[in-house]
């Protein structure tokens, strides 16, 4: 068992089963949700020898994030949920260990609070908001001047929830509301929004690229899109002025009828064509699965459960170690494979494992 496999077992025990299912299921029948993890077993890496790498930096400019670790932490919602520190240990944690966290519209901590938590371990440390658009743009312009104030310094609209993902666990568990106590924090009091329940996220199918472009026109922070499937969507995204473009299913949460998250990057990164950075989730477990997303096109990779895994099972401390294990281990595997540098690491390189074709 792995060091976040260990974590991971720690957390089902420690977390509320209910909790647990919310964090751990997806929609449908989770095929998505387990073909993200599979997916990456289908592929292999074909190393590159002698090629004299000695000085390592795995560093990567983003945006609003220069020099950031190749993993980030993806937005997830209600850290509360899984340790009473919540979002305040995950910033912490993310902080020490240099990654970018991505806050967003459902975190159980105010959004100054954790960038106010992440700047007192790390003066420079990147925090971006994930914003999902309102359909009412005055709200969701009041939301970007919170990220704003607090200090983020990119946000990240995720369009693949235009609609909440039907979740078999969650309905069968009744997990329909937050407890008593618990609150999208950054939902409250906002102009003629409902106070920051589970269902008072805001998901509407109404929203378009006239809403992403409305939101450009009142920030000047950089905007990336978050779960792009499609590659003529990345392109589109591009054109419309995204700073760069997440592919993902949403961890396997929405629909259960899309193909793994990895394999629909190497199209997308195909469309880009390097004009924005392309970031890639679900289903990243090991160094080896970082390595595989880099060399397939992705300039970083999130990790949505993982986190949590650590954060349930030893708050702060947990969520570092999940990082801190994830970043070593692609710094080995880079090595491993005669790379110094991310870039070192090609398409060309990447094989279908045998026996998985
Ligand atoms: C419990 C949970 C809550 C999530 N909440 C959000 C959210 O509020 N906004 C969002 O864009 N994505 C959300 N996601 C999706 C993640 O950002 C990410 O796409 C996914 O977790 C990546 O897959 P992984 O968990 O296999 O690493 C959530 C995922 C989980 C597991
Ligand atoms: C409360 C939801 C908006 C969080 C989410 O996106 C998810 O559970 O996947």
């Amino acid at each position: 068992m792995t060091a976040l496999h260990t974590l991971r077992e720690t957390a089902r025990r420690t977390v509320d089963p209910v909790y647990w299912d919310f964090v751990a299921g997806g929609a449908g029948e989770e095929r998505v949700l387990a073909d993200n993890e599979r997916a990456f077993d289908r592929y292999a890496l074909l190393p590159r020898v002698l090629r004299g790498a000695a000085r390592r930096d795995i560093r990567v400019d983003l945006p609003g994030a220069p020099a950031a670790g190749p993993v980030l932490v993806a937005p997830t919602a209600f850290h509360r949920l899984m340790h009473p520190d919540g979002e305040r240990a995950t910033a912490r944690a993310a902080a020490a260990e240099g990654a970018v966290l991505v806050t967003g519209t459902a975190a159980t901590v105010p959004v100054g609070e954790v960038v106010a938590a992440a700047r007192e371990i790390a003066a420079g440390a990147a925090v971006w908001f994930q914003l999902t658009l309102h359909p009412r743009r005055e709200v969701t312009e009041a939301l970007v001047r919170r990220a704003e104030d607090a200090g983020c310094t990119a946000l990240v609209v995720t369009v693949d929830a235009p609609v909440f993902g039907r979740r078999p666990r969650d309905l069968r568990n009744g997990f329909t509301d937050l407890p008593p106590g618990y609150a999208a924090e950054n939902m409250r009091d906002l102009p003629g929004a409902p106070p920051g329940g589970l269902t008072d996220i805001p998901m509407s199918p109404a929203i378009s690229w006239q809403d992403f472009d409305a939101l450009r026109a009142v920030t000047a922070l950089p905007v990336l899109v978050k779960g792009v499937l499609y590659p003529a969507d990345a392109s589109l995204a591009v054109a419309h002025g995204a700073a760069g473009v997440v592919v993902s299913n949403h961890g396997g949460r929405q629909c259960d009828t899309v193909p793994a998250a990895v394999d629909c990057l190497p199209a997308i990164a195909e469309a880009v064509a390097g004009r924005v950075p392309v970031l890639l989730d679900g289903g990243v477990r090991r160094g080896g699965d970082v390595a595989v997303a880099l060399a397939l096109g992705a300039a970083a990779v999130g990790v949505g459960r993982p986190v949590l895994w650590g954060l349930a099972a030893d708050g702060e401390a947990g969520v570092r170690r999940v990082l801190a294990e994830l970043r070593d281990d692609y710094a080995h595997t880079l090595t491993l494979c005669g790379g110094a540098r991310n870039a070192d690491l090609t398409r060309d390189m990447v094989v279908r494992r045998s026996g998985t074709w």
